[in-house]
């Protein structure tokens, strides 16, 4: 596991920007999996610089979001299909048709997991966003989902609940009790991640992932057993950890 932190914000969105986009003009196809949530946000922005600026160009990259709220069309202003298109998608030259996610609004919902689960396995995907939930999650997968889990439906813990006021539902009624979600199984068939994390509040969460026990109850430390993960942090989100086992940029 490489883990490398960051001076300043500036620098590890750029970083971890950079490295999408060389990987993407490499290559004849790239597939990309993107994920929801504040952290991400500077690394989409320096996408949309880039494109602007002629420096890449993603009609060849096929996405894949991580996870959705059950019960919202993915035109509902909340979902995070929604979220996909405002923060990125609708700014840079993706094709829609390359734009893959779950849809939490189907009727039967298994077969919306088997669906995903069978479109990723034909479109392994190549570098995988990842960040990291209050309670450990990754994606949705909650503490307690299964380490080698394919797509299926979550129950939402109270935290992830609380933690989706951040994402615009004005009260806590209004956000949906069930996700869904790749599973970390599926997460884990990427053949590259990239696990972001920023500020004080994801410190000791950080210092579980990269040091604890790989369990089920902390989901997001099977990045542990993942043979490419690269650890991109900035001082705050670093700071319980040892500093003979980080390389500082
Ligand atoms: N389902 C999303 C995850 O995909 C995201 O990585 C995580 C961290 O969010 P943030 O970056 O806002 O801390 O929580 C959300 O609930």
């Amino acid at each position: 596991m490489k883990i490398l932190v960051f001076d300043e914000e500036k620098k590890l969105d750029a970083y971890v920007g950079e490295t999408i986009c060389d990987f993407i003009r490499q290559h004849d196809q790239a597939t990309i999996g993107f994920a929801t949530g504040s952290t991400p946000l500077g690394v989409y922005q320096y996408f949309i610089d880039s494109y602007q600026n002629h420096k890449v160009s993603f009609q060849n990259v096929q996405a894949f979001n991580l996870d959705e709220y059950v019960g919202l069309k993915p035109e509902h202003p909340r979902s995070f299909a929604s979220a996909m298109k405002n923060e990125l998608f609708s700014h840079i030259d993706i094709l829609p048709e390359n734009i893959n996610a779950l849809d939490g609004s189907k009727e039967d919902m298994d077969e919306e997991c088997q669906r995903y689960e069978t479109l990723i396995e034909q479109n392994p995907i190549d570098i995988q966003i990842l960040g990291i939930g209050m309670d450990g999650h990754i994606a949705y997968n909650e503490p307690g989902s299964p380490l080698d889990g394919a797509c299926h439906v979550v129950n939402l813990h109270q935290e992830s609940i609380e933690s989706s006021l951040d994402y615009g539902f004005d009260h806590i009624e209004d956000v949906p009790t069930q996700g869904v979600t790749q599973g970390i199984g599926t997460i884990m068939k990427a053949k590259q991640l990239i696990m972001m994390a920023k500020g004080e509040k994801k410190a000791d969460l950080v210092k579980r992932m990269i040091y604890g026990e790989v369990t089920p109850d902390f989901p997001s430390s099977i990045i542990q057993r993942h043979p490419s993960v690269i650890v991109c942090l900035d001082r705050n989100a670093a700071s319980q950890l040892k500093e003979e086992d980080y390389e500082k940029r």
